[in-house]
């Protein structure tokens, strides 16, 4: 389902601004803070219900109570989010062509490629940042993934909990433990299985983009093990765990790094080698998830174009053509196909 326009109204800088999105690239520019990320995130909340940088109240724009976003999609679907905010209470609602909601419910959700500047970070920043990463991506793609996620949250925090009670009995960690496993078995082998697959493609994609033909691979450190081997993991751990008073293995303590050339690149990879890495993942992510989805994805580039010579901006510009895709930058740039927009 393809953006036709968006209206944002008290919307950060924005006090009222349309835009006319083209069917194919858009690339909004403009000076730094004329509002070019302000506009991705309304769209990124028209269509995942939530921003991707803040929480609403931040969002109105300074001195106002409330913003609103106006967006239609083609065959006439327009959805409208308004967020009020006074000294009592908060309250967003999303009118999905005339039905009104608290929340965007998930088959409203239209799945969408994200790169922000922090995404640079997914070498080197914390294991954290790499696990939302995957997680994320498998959060788009299996529904149920999301529900194991936060069902493993929800008993990781109570086993943390019990950790931390004095005189704490294995029959009282035994449910948790239970519950723990079936899901870290779930989360892992998603995740394993997702790795494999960006392996597979991770290095011609690399090459597509940088014209060098670099070895890469995605080492991933958790194991493929079955739930009662996992059960048997988190007993066994259930000491060490009362020591410390918190839960020491699982998926929630996984990591992965990307050797490259047989290194781990976080310590070797140039600027320019790393911005193409993580490209290279954002294109296999777009094709996965356009796979597997029923709705196409939407694609929003945020400042990517930095550090990248003319011929990488077009070949990413091409290689997105086949969805929407929205990009921002500081600079114009002429490809065929792609329209330009000033924002002043
Ligand atoms: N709630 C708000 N009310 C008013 N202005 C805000 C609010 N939140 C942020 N701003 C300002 O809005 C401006 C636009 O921010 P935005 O991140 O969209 O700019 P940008 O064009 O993407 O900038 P850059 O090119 O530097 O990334 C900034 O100057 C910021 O300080």
């Amino acid at each position: 389902m393809n953006i036709t326009n968006i209206r944002i109204q008290n919307f950060r800088s924005h006090t009222d601004a349309t835009i006319e999105l083209n069917k194919k690239s858009t690339l909004i520019t403009g000076k730094n803070g004329s509002g070019k990320t302000s506009l991705l995130e309304a769209i990124y909340i028209a269509i995942q219900g939530s921003s991707f940088r803040s929480s609403d109240d931040e969002i109105i724009k300074y001195g106002n109570s409330w913003y609103r976003i106006d967006i239609n999609f083609e065959d006439d679907h327009k959805r409208i989010i308004k967020f009020d905010s006074n000294k009592k209470q908060s309250r967003k609602t999303f009118d999905i062509d005339g039905i009104k909601k608290n929340r965007l419910p998930s088959n409203y959700k239209i799945p969408v490629i994200l790169f922000e500047p922090e995404d640079l970070q997914l070498l080197s920043g914390s294991p954290n940042r790499r696990r939302n990463f995957l997680d994320k991506f498998l959060t788009q793609a299996y529904p149920s993934f999301s529900i194991s996620l936060s069902r493993y949250n929800k008993a990781l925090r109570h086993r943390n909990a019990l950790l931390k009670q004095d005189n704490v009995t294995e029959d009282q960690l035994f449910p948790w433990n239970l519950i723990l496993s079936e899901y870290a078995y779930e989360i892992t082998s998603r995740r394993i299985e997702l790795i494999k697959n960006i392996n597979k493609q991770i290095k011609e994609i690399y090459k597509q983009i940088s014209g060098v033909n670099d070895d890469i691979e995605i080492i991933y450190n958790g194991k493929e093990i079955t739930k009662q081997e996992l059960l048997q993991e988190f007993i066994k751990n259930n000491q060490c765990d009362k020591i410390l008073g918190y839960t020491t293995i699982g998926p929630h303590r996984h990591d992965f790094i990307f050797k490259f050339n047989g290194r781990n690149a976080c310590d070797i990879a140039s600027r320019g080698e790393n911005r193409s890495l993580i490209l290279a993942l954002k294109f296999i992510e777009t094709d996965f998830l356009a796979d597997i989805v029923d709705k196409k994805p939407i694609v929003l580039l945020d400042d990517v174009f930095s550090e990248l010579d003319k011929n990488r901006q077009k070949l990413l510009t091409t290689h997105f053509s086949s969805y929407q895709t929205i990009i921002t930058s500081t600079e114009a740039i002429e490809v065929k196909g792609v329209k330009n927009i000033l924002l002043s």
